[in-house]
């Protein structure tokens, strides 16, 4: 179960990567191992997440703290993954950070969300009516881990879903790595389409 998992995540982190949303040791991702007791692994922190080795996960527990005994240090943003393991039956949770989906959380960012309409690519979140709405929150960018994870965890109620942090990134997250691979890259495409027509419109 656990290689499996670990192929799956690998393979999305090496399509991520493909499409350079790893900038600067920037992004953080997880797959679930089991769920009693809840175990999942997660990126190690500060790595270079577009590499590719047997060090890029480790298994972490319910707490976010290490199952097994390792050297390597789980995420720093683990804690907004367990927030979304804890309360829902998600599978999957992917982080990055890109120059658009910052733009949108700063320029939406007063408003607490953003709200895409009138696209085509929101039915990739099961919206298929024609004036169907897809809201985003957007929370501060809190350095404080445990309250930041505590303001993301406020948004976190359905088995998948999308959060963006102002000025840092998106988590998205679904009910397995297709899903969260499909919601995020619906979410990029959102975003540069909004950056392109806003700039258009000005
Ligand atoms: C330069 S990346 C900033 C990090 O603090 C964080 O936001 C991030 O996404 C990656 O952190 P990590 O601990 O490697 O998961
Ligand atoms: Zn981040």
């Amino acid at each position: 179960m656990r290689q499996q998992k670990w192929a799956e995540l690998a393979e999305v982190k090496r399509e991520l990567a493909a499409r350079d949303w790893f900038m600067g040791t920037s992004g953080n991702l997880s797959i679930k191992v089991s769920d009693e007791p809840l175990t999942f692994l997660v990126t190690a922190s500060g790595k270079d997440k577009r590499k590719e080795t047997a060090e890029d996960f480790l298994l972490v527990g319910a707490d976010g703290q290490p199952a097994e005994a390792t050297y390597l240090k789980p995420s720093a943003e683990t804690l907004l993954h367990v927030k979304i393991y804890n309360k829902t039956n998600a599978g999957c949770v992917l982080h990055v950070h890109t120059v658009d989906n910052n733009i949108i959380s700063e320029w939406y960012g007063d408003e607490g969300e953003v709200i895409f309409t009138n696209q085509e690519m929101i039915k990739a979140f099961g919206l298929w009516e024609e004036d169907a709405a897809f809201r985003i929150p957007i929370i501060p960018n809190f350095a404080h881990i445990p309250t930041l994870a505590k303001a993301f965890a406020d948004h976190v109620h359905e088995d998948r879903g999308a959060v963006l942090i102002r000025n840092h990134g998106v988590t998205v997250w679904g009910k397995d790595a297709f899903e969260a691979k499909k919601f995020l890259e619906a979410c990029e495409f959102l975003c540069q389409y909004y950056v392109k027509l806003l700039l258009l419109k000005r």
